[in-house]
């Protein structure tokens, strides 16, 4: 199977059809404020109208409240929920019992006992995403973290890998470790929040020819 590909922090209609025909998977929308990515609801909904049934929506939400966290849900309608920031693994197993959405749950991995903790999600979300650790957003630093810490891992959940992909490292990074999946945001950027056309074409095109 080819490996899954998700862009994320997409705010414009044209970036999302770039991703879509460039082959991703996966497009992704962050609803979270301090983000230079962030899209009101309002927009996220509109954005995830123009996504084809075969390419699946991921809305990115960072330590929301319940009540926060239901009106985005049902605002935008997301395929999947990724939760960013310090949720629980009982968080992200309510969320998926009562939505019945597929979950995913990104972790800051900084060193061989953040691996072992993962652990506490098993059976609680669909995907673990394994990203660099926090600065001073939880993600989107464009930050690789040490993919050696992931080799000769035995993976108990999907799994996928964030952090400072971008077109020219992403068929080392699928070689390295065999992810099943890569997502990408701030590295295919002109300047924070903007989102590249050429960069997103660049990135599905390494990353399928990996
Ligand atoms: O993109 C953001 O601004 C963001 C904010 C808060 C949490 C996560 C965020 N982005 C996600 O972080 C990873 C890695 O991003 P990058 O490729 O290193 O820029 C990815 O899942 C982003 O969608």
């Amino acid at each position: 199977m080819s490996v899954q590909i998700k862009i994320c922090g997409l705010s414009t209609p044209e970036t999302i059809d770039a991703a879509v025909d460039a082959g991703a998977t996966h497009v992704g929308l962050v609803h979270f404020e301090p983000s230079a990515r962030h899209v009101s609801l309002e927009d996220a909904a509109k954005l995830r109208a123009r996504v084809p049934a075969n390419v699946k929506v991921v809305l990115l939400l960072v330590n929301q409240q319940p009540d926060a966290t239901a009106k985005a849900l049902a605002a935008v309608k997301p395929d999947v929920v990724q939760f960013h920031g310090r949720e629980t693994p009982e968080w992200t197993e309510m969320v998926r019992e009562k939505t019945q959405l597929k979950v995913w749950k990104a972790l800051g991995l900084k060193d061989a006992g953040t691996l072992e903790r993962s652990a506490a999600y098993v059976g609680k979300v669909d995907r673990l995403l394994f990203d660099a650790p926090a600065k001073a957003l939880p993600g989107g630093n464009g930050t690789a973290f040490d993919w050696n810490l992931l080799a000769g891992h035995k993976h108990l959940v999907d799994w996928g890998i964030a952090g400072g992909l971008t077109p020219d490292n992403v068929a080392e990074a699928i070689r390295a470790i065999g992810a099943p999946l890569v997502d990408s945001s701030s590295g295919l950027e002109s300047a924070p929040g903007v989102k590249d056309v050429d960069l997103i074409r660049a990135f599905c095109k390494a990353a399928l020819e990996a």
